[in-house]
């Protein structure tokens, strides 16, 4: 059979909204075997990396695969905790949080589950496990405030990739990017202040955003600016005046130039122009991860620290604050706006029972409820 279905489904089942979370993923230990597979997976991609597919294969197979799993497993094992990835488990935490906040509203209505773009858990046993419990109508919310081809354009692949294997669609939602959004802006800023109140205020705020290649941007990925954009109402919402805070781009990756200014020459930088205090607290990542806890935690901290800066501080990520998860839960609420829930369960159970009559005598039970 070409494309899958159910033989078992029954007309009397309640439809439920799904709400699919998803992050970038993470290796399964931090290990060489392990980051291998990964980064096989991740870099494969050709969003992430566009260069002609057969000189690719040679490069990441020839060179990359046998360098670069090692190395980043040592890096990984600095982050690794007793849960697991860090990545990882504050993306789950993010699901189940944001689970609970839904279910004030929409009761068990709403599901939400999580899944990693690469590595587990994987996208398509996830979609999987909702549709068998009912979801008829799916939100794709990759936690990626602002849109890349690369990350959110990816994760929007993978679902479409899944759905062509498939005989019944849902209805869908994706929400794309979420840069601007009052909410998300409001928790990055009480995030900074609740920092500020305990550490004080620095001679410069560092928005660090992770990279991509500057070829995106001239090509018409709208990431660099909505990345600018998140900056500056970040900015106004604290005030700051235009000489308060930079907007930065880490984790470069290859030798073609990427987004700049980069991070980490920034921070090697400021101490001789004058700036020896300095914060940085990374909008694009809804989790705190490998590239913000080692990158922006320790690799960075020591550039600045050698080039003859005094303070340095990372600021966490939103990861599962309670203003982070009212700003999810009112970005998925208006994205469900125009999907009638049927709050009335005694009518739902009514209509269920007719329709299971109904088609029972048509005898037709590939008829579509
Ligand atoms: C937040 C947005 C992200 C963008 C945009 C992005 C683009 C991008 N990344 C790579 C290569 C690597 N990224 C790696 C880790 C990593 N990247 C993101 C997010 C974005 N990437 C996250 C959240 C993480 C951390 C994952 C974790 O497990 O903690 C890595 C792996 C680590 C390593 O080996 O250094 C690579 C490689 C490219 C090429 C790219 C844009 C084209
Ligand atoms: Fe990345
Ligand atoms: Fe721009």
């Amino acid at each position: 059979m070409k494309y899958r279905g159910y033989s078992d489904f029954s007309h009397g089942q309640t439809d439920r909204i799904g709400v699919l979370v998803t992050n970038l993923g993470t290796p399964d230990a931090p290990d060489t075997p392990s980051l291998r597979r990964y980064l096989k997976e991740f870099l494969a991609d050709p969003r992430v990396v566009e260069v002609p597919r057969a000189l690719w294969w040679l490069i990441l197979n020839g060179v990359i695969l046998r360098i670069r799993p090692k190395r980043s497993a040592a890096a990984y094992k600095t982050v690794w905790t007793e849960q697991g990835s860090p990545l990882l488990f504050h993306t789950q935490e993010q699901a189940k949080q944001l689970q609970k906040s839904l279910a004030e509203e929409y009761g068990d209505d709403v599901v939400v589950r999580f899944a990693m773009r690469y590595g587990s858990p994987a996208m398509s046993d996830v979609i999987d496990e909702m549709l068998q419990s009912g979801v008829r109508k799916l939100v794709l919310f990759p936690l990626y405030p602002q849109y890349s081809g690369a990350t959110s354009g990816s994760t929007f692949d993978a679902l479409a990739q899944e759905f062509m294997q498939r005989r019944w669609l849902p209805d869908f939602r994706f929400i794309s990017h979420y840069h601007d959004d009052a909410g998300y802006i409001d928790a990055c800023a009480q995030q900074i202040e609740s920092f500020w109140q305990q550490h004080g205020r620095p001679q410069k705020l560092i928005f660090s955003y992770h990279g991509v290649p500057k070829k995106y941007l001239t090509q018409g990925d709208p990431y660099h600016c909505e990345c600018h954009k998140t900056s500056r109402l970040i900015a106004e919402r604290l005030d700051l005046g235009k000489d308060d805070y930079l907007t930065t781009f880490q984790s470069r990756f290859g030798r073609e130039e990427w987004l700049q200014p980069y991070t980490d020459e920034t921070l090697k930088a400021l101490p001789d122009a004058g700036v020896k205090n300095v914060q940085v607290f990374c909008p694009g990542f809804s989790a705190d991860c490998l590239e913000t806890i080692e990158e922006i935690g320790e690799e960075n901290r020591e550039y600045f620290a050698e080039a003859g800066g005094e303070h340095y501080a990372y600021i966490p990520a939103l990861n599962s604050t309670v203003e982070h998860i009212n700003a999810l839960t009112a970005i998925v609420k208006r994205e469900l706006q125009g999907w009638s829930l049927d709050h009335d369960e005694t009518a739902r159970q009514r209509r269920a029972a007719a329709r299971q009559q109904h088609y029972g005598e048509l005898n037709n039970p590939d008829e579509s409820t």
